[in-house]
């Protein structure tokens, strides 16, 4: 038994606001349930169908991202409702106009003379049907009437369409088999004809592979018939983070041994107890003299000292004098107190006394306990004193040398190796370079931040372990060649350049072949085309398990390449290096420019920071031009504002957050 996805799109703002009930929606949902099921119980197939049903506002970026999505997901039917007449917000048509493929215009007429012969007002409709890989869409009207007429006029042809749409291919395909009308004959080979309308030669070796080869905005070197709509839904950022932290879950990094003092910035992988009490005697917190409190003031015999690290002082000593005398024993700080005396006198609180060098005047009387530090005060024995997960610094690494403690249980770091992907680069130590090329600086970037997030935030990738692939071309069999090579070295590939829409980029089609591409696209400004996706090889090793590789491709501009760095790639470092809070800090900041919106994504606006004493906040300063293609919109930078989209300007003076991305003052 076969099952058919069919996913129902209902298009209007209001109904998306939620100011109005969609009727439309589930009117084609119950439509599809009577009617279509009937349908292809009559063709003799057993065929189970299944309804998504969204709804979304007049916005083509939302339209597109769902049908792509479907379309991917192999839905055999999109049926979309509203927004196909003549109003300025009417934009579904252009949203699937430039998605499909092939147009079906028969249906598109089937449905406008339908609804013609009940009102001429039909002619205000502009209905669109088309296939795109091996689904059919069909924009349906917004009314429901229009809806119940238009859908009952085309249903017959539907099972029939879904079915010619999806016969088997023939092993060859020629140009007469791509002018031949699909709907003439059953046998007709539409899903072998490539989507783009790029013949077989300009294809990759590699997407012959995929079953949804039609969807890949793969290269045909034919700059006209390349993809116009990339075929990766758009998901948001959180979305694309969860997705991230849920596949560093699948690496197990470890733990390893550390010198405590080489384990600074790393996070403890077992929690610390005491052994001992600290300190481990009653210890003077005062120089000064230490006496039994019930004496008071007065004059004192000193009986020795007791001085830090040793004493002259001999107990014997006590026991041999008057009892009706006072006794002290002159003491510094640090130092153990003899077990006959119970508190501290500071030096400041006594006189000498003139030719008796081996008498003090005690000035000030003392309660029990004044200025020792008893035993266990500070840490008392057995206890826990770092938990497993804290961040090991300057602090941590002198109680864990106080504990006596030489090596320490601490996460593992993941290994990193860096990707730079560009016909057009030559490595940044070329003096003179030939004309039309430009210096990797995405590289040396990268592994510079990664060294200042270590020093700054905490350890997050492992030093020796940081991979300088270099510069690879933009030719499959050399970047397969080189991600090959870093999947089996590296926990993390950070690559850059080459995952948008250009000829040469390569790098999506690639992975999607090489492993797992889990998204494509984020709704974020710079850096929509930032790709995530995981490599997982068969292990060398004994241990029988499988080795993932996280692959995070950046898009090239050099902005964007470190901003989708921060956002995506540092919450996986700190994830796999064992931080319980994977993000930056984040503060809010006062604006103190007028900042005009994205309408269509959110931003991150590079500013620098910093404290206003007056007005008690922090104040962000834009670092100008935010083009992601200028690297000097980073200079200074310390913070990525997060700038929500909208019309319209973020006024001065606002308050915004911000990531933290860098020191607070240079
Ligand atoms: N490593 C790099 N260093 C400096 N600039 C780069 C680097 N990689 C790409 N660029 C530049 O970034 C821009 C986008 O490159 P491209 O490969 O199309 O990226 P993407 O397809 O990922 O958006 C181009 O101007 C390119 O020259
Ligand atoms: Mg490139």
């Amino acid at each position: 038994m076969s099952s058919y996805q069919i996913g129902v799109l209902t298009v209007s703002d209001t109904c998306a606001r939620g100011e109005a009930t969609d009727q439309s929606g589930p009117e084609i949902i119950s439509m599809i349930k009577s009617h279509y099921k009937a349908l292809m119980g009559k063709s003799g197939e057993n065929i189970t169908i299944n309804t998504t049903y969204k709804v979304v506002p007049d916005e083509v970026e939302h339209i597109q991202s769902l049908v792509v999505q479907w379309v991917h997901q192999g839905y055999k039917l999109i049926l979309t409702t509203g927004g196909t007449g003549f109003t300025p917000r009417d934009v579904t048509p252009e949203a699937i106009k430039p998605l499909i493929e092939k147009r079906c215009k028969g249906i598109e007429i089937a449905m406008l003379k339908t609804s013609l012969d009940v009102t001429p007002h039909a002619m205000l409709s502009r209905p669109v049907a088309g296939i795109k890989s091996n689904t059919l869409i069909v924009t349906l009207p917004g009314s429901v009437k229009a809806v119940r007429e238009n859908l009952a006029a085309i249903l017959p042809a539907v099972p029939h369409a879904i079915g010619l749409i999806n016969s088997a291919p023939k092993a060859s395909t020629t140009s007469e088999h791509r002018s031949k009308d699909y709907s003439s004959n059953s046998n007709s080979t539409v899903t072998s004809i490539s989507s783009d309308g790029c013949r077989g030669h300009h294809g990759h070796s590699h997407s012959h592979n995929h079953s949804h080869q039609e969807e890949k905005p793969h290269s045909c070197g034919d700059g006209v018939h390349r993809k116009r709509v990339s075929p990766y839904p758009m998901i948001n950022v959180d979305d694309a983070i969860d997705i991230i932290l849920k596949q560093c879950d699948l690496l197990d990094i470890g733990t390893e041994m550390k010198p405590i003092t080489e384990a600074l910035g790393r996070l403890l992988a077992e929690d610390i107890h005491s052994v001992e009490p600290f300190p481990p005697f009653r210890a003077s917190i005062k120089d000064g003299y230490a006496v039994r409190s019930k004496d008071g003031v007065g004059k004192y015999k000193i009986l020795g000292d007791s001085l830090a690290g040793s004493s002259s002082y001999d107990p014997q000593l006590l026991a041999a004098q008057d009892p009706k005398e006072k006794y002290c024993v002159v003491i510094t700080t640090g130092a153990k107190i003899p077990d006959e005396f119970d508190a501290v006198v500071m030096v400041e609180n006594t006189e000498l006394i003139a030719d008796e060098k081996d008498h003090v005047s005690i000035l000030s009387s003392v309660a029990v306990g004044e200025d020792i530090r008893p035993v266990g005060s500070d840490i008392p024995a057995q206890s826990l004193v770092l938990k497993k997960g804290a961040k090991i610094g300057c602090a941590e690494v002198g109680l864990l040398a106080t504990l006596g403690l030489v090596q320490v249980s601490v996460h593992k770091l993941p290994s990193v190796s860096i990707i730079s992907t560009g016909d057009e680069l030559v490595d940044y130590q070329t003096k003179q370079i030939p004309s039309g090329m430009i210096r990797d600086s995405n590289s040396p970037t990268l592994a510079s931040i990664i060294q200042e997030l270590n020093s700054h935030f905490g350890e997050c990738a492992s030093r020796e372990n940081i991979h300088l692939h270099g510069i690879v071309k933009d030719k499959v069999e050399d970047l397969e060649r080189v991600f090959k090579d870093a999947a089996a070295r590296s926990d993390i590939i950070i690559t850059s350049g080459g995952v948008s829409m250009g000829q040469l980029d390569l790098v999506k089609p690639l992975l999607e072949k090489m492993g797992k591409l889990q998204f494509g696209r984020v709704n974020m400004k710079p850096g929509k085309p930032l790709t995530f996706s995981t490599i997982t090889t068969a292990s060398d090793s004994t241990a029988n398990k499988n080795k993932t590789t996280l692959v995070f491709s950046l898009p090239g501009n050099p902005v964007s390449t470190v901003v989708t760095f921060y956002l995506f790639v540092v919450p996986a470092l700190r994830k796999l290096s064992g931080f319980s809070n994977y993000n930056l800090p984040m503060v809010e900041v006062k604006l103190n420019d007028r900042l005009r919106l994205d309408p269509e994504r959110p931003e991150y606006h590079r500013v620098t920071i910093e404290w206003d004493f007056n007005q008690h906040c922090f104040i962000s300063t834009s670092t100008g031009s935010q083009a992601s293609c200028r690297l000097l919109s980073l200079k200074n930078a310390n913070a990525l504002l997060l700038l929500p989209k909208s019309e319209g300007y973020q006024e001065k003076g606002s308050m915004v957050k911000a990531i933290v991305i860098g020191p607070l003052h240079n």
